[in-house]
């Protein structure tokens, strides 16, 4: 099957979003509003799921999706301003659009599960965007449990002297492309084959990894480089492009118990194996996109350039 569609209309969504969240991010300072668990959000996660959403609504009516933003926080009466200002943003890219219309469409990414489903993260690493830092713009589609097209927007990635503002596409069997935000044109991307840039990424955040033990394995592989720390999915592309050879991403001390959420890597998934490289948990498990919104059945994320790959595997299991 062919999906040359899913990944036409992904890319535009995801192109329109990216827009508006470099819009919040330049013309205004992105205020953080405090979800339920204490996690930052703000104007462009809303924006750029109600845009996202929409286009998949209209492209694919049957499509579950699974996004990360609730529409009920942003609908309560305290959020009314926020709600207004979600609206204003969008409102240049749909000058008739009402605050109704937008609850509805980050409404429309509240699926909990599907075998054909989409799955959002509209702002991954959101403290990254805070910060003037890195973030990424990701949409996947899933099938089976097989994640079949993979669209990863970087707006502040710069790479090989293109950007910044970087995309990655990827479709199953059909290999990783990499463009910048403003030239269509697109180049094929492979992960590092021999043993240059002999580095690993991991989180700014020390709370979403294990720095102690990333550093201690990566040394134990032959990586004595300090780690390059990055927000967001942009340490996918990384390792995509060569850049690093390896992505570790352990559990934290003190979160032991957190699970993955599927719109955290599906997207950066796909890009990293369609060009060439490889992803498990930390056991060397296949994460497993069957199970909802999280990976349930996954602990840890590792992601190579497929060669250091067992080796790591091999390290942690000791
Ligand atoms: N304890 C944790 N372990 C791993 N990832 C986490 C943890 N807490 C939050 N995250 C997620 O890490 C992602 C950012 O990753 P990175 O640090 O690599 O940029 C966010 O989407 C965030 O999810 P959330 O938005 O639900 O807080
Ligand atoms: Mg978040
Ligand atoms: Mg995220
Ligand atoms: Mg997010």
């Amino acid at each position: 099957m062919s999906y040359e569609r899913e990944k036409i209309i992904a890319i535009e969504a995801v192109l329109a979003a990216t827009q508006l969240c470099e819009q919040v991010r330049q013309q205004i300072s992105p205020a953080a509003i405090e979800k339920k668990d204490k996690s930052p959000v703000t104007i462009a996660d809303y924006g750029s799921q109600a845009l996202i959403c929409r286009a998949l609504a209209e492209a694919f009516p049957q499509d579950p999706v699974i996004a990360e933003e609730e529409a009920a926080a942003l609908g309560s009466a305290e959020m009314k301003l926020q709600l207004q200002q979600v609206t204003d943003s969008i409102r240049q890219v749909i000058p008739t659009v009402v605050p109704a219309e937008v609850l509805n469409w980050i409404g429309h990414g509240s699926a909990q599960s599907g075998d054909r489903y989409w799955t959002l993260d509209p702002i991954d690493g959101t403290k990254g965007f805070l910060r003037q830092d890195q973030y990424a713009v990701a949409l996947a589609l899933v099938e089976a449990g097989e994640i079949k097209v993979g669209v990863l927007s970087c707006p502040a990635l710069s790479l090989n002297g293109l950007g910044p503002g970087l995309l990655f596409t990827a479709v199953r069997g059909e290999g990783a492309t990499m463009r910048s935000l403003e030239n269509e044109a697109s180049q094929p991307i492979q992960v590092a084959q021999g043993t240059q840039n002999l580095r690993f990424v991991e989180s700014v955040e020390s709370g979403h990894g294990n720095q102690s033990q990333q550093s201690a394995i990566a040394q134990t592989v032959g990586i004595t480089a300090p780690s390059l720390r990055m927000d967001s999915q942009a340490k996918y592309a990384a390792v995509a492009t060569g850049e690093a050879a390896l992505y570790l991403r352990l559990p934290s001390p003190k979160t032991p118990d957190y699970r993955e959420k599927i719109w955290d890597h599906a997207a950066g998934v796909i890009v990293v194996e369609e060009a060439g490289g490889k992803v498990t948990d930390m056991y060397g498990q296949k994460l497993d996109f069957t199970q909802g919104a999280k990976l349930v059945h996954n602990q840890g994320v590792i992601v190579s350039n497929g060669r250091l790959h067992d080796q790591v595997i091999a390290a942690l299991a000791t």
